[in-house]
């Protein structure tokens, strides 16, 4: 990539922020990475992809029909490491890295979807000290979508359609109102969501909040590459966390 290791620095972030909603709060990020922090992610996520797999209700992980994309779990570069540390700022800086699970890149290919879902768990077994607790909050990044992408983005069927157009440059306005909302997937940006519920009162504490029920729809025509980024109420054993290269 364009990007030389050797003699990388991390920039000064250059996104912006809209809130969408303040309970459950939502806030759109547009550019919240570069195009060649992008350009990167492709390169490094590139042949890596396996089948997405979903816990099931014991909390084992299975290939399932409702997650047709691919994923794979990123090592932590530095240029990885920078766009960590701007997760990990923008939610307030006394959050540890040792609360970030690996990013994890998504790659839907035509046809390809992600039924309605939460990225908070349900099975304790999911959500125990090792892992740091339950998912506190998660950023959506459109990593890379194709010009002529149709379909693709992600929908909040709980949350409220926008009634401002100037919403309209992010989200799909042609969608039915009671539809909820529908991020479209647009390059580099990015939607953060707290996951859960109540107060700060330790690992395992946290409510998952229905309302962040979302989907990624069908990829009609075109590709599009997304990432994960998860932070958990609390810390997770090294086992869990990204290698650092
Ligand atoms: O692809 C999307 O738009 C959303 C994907 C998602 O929600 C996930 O991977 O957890
Ligand atoms: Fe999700």
């Amino acid at each position: 990539t364009s990007n030389n290791p050797a003699n990388y620095t991390c920039p000064h972030h250059l996104y912006t922020v809209q809130i969408f909603s303040e309970d459950p709060l939502v806030i759109y990020i547009p550019g919240f990475i570069t195009p060649s922090e992008a350009s990167h992610l492709q390169t490094i996520s590139a042949n890596r992809f396996t089948s997405s797999q979903v816990a099931d209700s014991s909390g084992q992980e299975q290939l399932a029909s409702t997650r047709t994309s691919r994923s794979t779990a990123l090592e932590s570069d530095e240029i990885v490491q920078c766009i960590e540390n701007r997760a990990l700022a923008f939610q307030g800086y006394d959050v540890s890295r040792e609360r970030l699970e690996p990013l994890q890149a998504v790659q839907y290919g035509l046809g390809e979807n992600y039924a309605p879902h939460t990225d908070w768990f349900t099975s304790p077994s999911q959500t125990g000290p090792e892992v740091g607790g339950n998912r506190e909050t998660s950023f959506f990044v459109y990593v890379a979508a194709s010009d002529d992408i149709v379909g693709g983005g992600t929908q909040f069927p709980f949350l409220d359609a926008p009634r401002d157009e100037r919403w309209c440059e992010w989200v799909n306005c042609d969608a039915a109102w009671d539809e909820g909302v529908t991020f479209r997937p647009i390059e580099g940006n990015a939607v953060f969501w707290k996951n859960l519920k109540g107060g700060k009162k330790g690992v395992g504490s946290g409510m998952g909040d229905k309302r962040t029920l979302h989907a990624g729809l069908p990829v009609q025509r075109g590709t599009k590459l997304g990432m994960n980024i998860w932070t958990r109420e609390g810390e997770l054993d090294g086992k869990y966390r990204s290698g650092v290269v």
